[in-house]
């Protein structure tokens, strides 16, 4: 069965939503991302992200990555990492740690400019 091909729509408990297109033979990737909360009054735009997923062997829960290159924010990046999770009835969860790095104007505030978090993405 074809679990946890990352394809399709997911959303997570910030009200993001992450549509990835269709996953390639080598386990890359492409989508967007639409961000429910805004950081600044710029109108939200879907940004697009990149990344790939393990495809190999019957392991069906398997590890990915993506980065998202905001558009309407402060020309800021994330970077996701995770495993997707299949329960006993069949559900997907996307469990992932990410790297939010916003631009700063000068090297004395670098060590300021990222934050991590993590969060878990549900299938909609
Ligand atoms: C909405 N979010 C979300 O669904 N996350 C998992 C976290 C990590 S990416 C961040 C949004 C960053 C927007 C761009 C910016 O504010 O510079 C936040």
């Amino acid at each position: 069965p074809c679990k946890c091909i990352l394809s399709g729509q997911w959303q997570n408990d910030l009200g993001s939503q992450v549509h990835i297109f269709d996953v390639e033979a080598d386990g890359s990737f492409s989508g967007e991302y639409r961000t429910a909360v805004s950081a600044t009054q710029a109108p939200i735009q879907p940004a697009l992200l990149c990344g790939s997923q393990q495809l190999h062997g019957e392991g069906q829960q398997p590890t990915f990555g993506f980065t998202v290159n905001w558009k309407s924010f402060s020309d800021s990046t994330t970077v996701f990492v995770g495993q997707c999770f299949v329960d006993k009835s069949g559900e997907e969860s996307l469990h992932t740690m990410w790297l939010l790095r916003e631009e700063v104007n000068s090297g004395k505030d670098d060590w300021k400019a990222t934050r991590t978090g993590c969060n878990v993405f549900t299938r909609i």
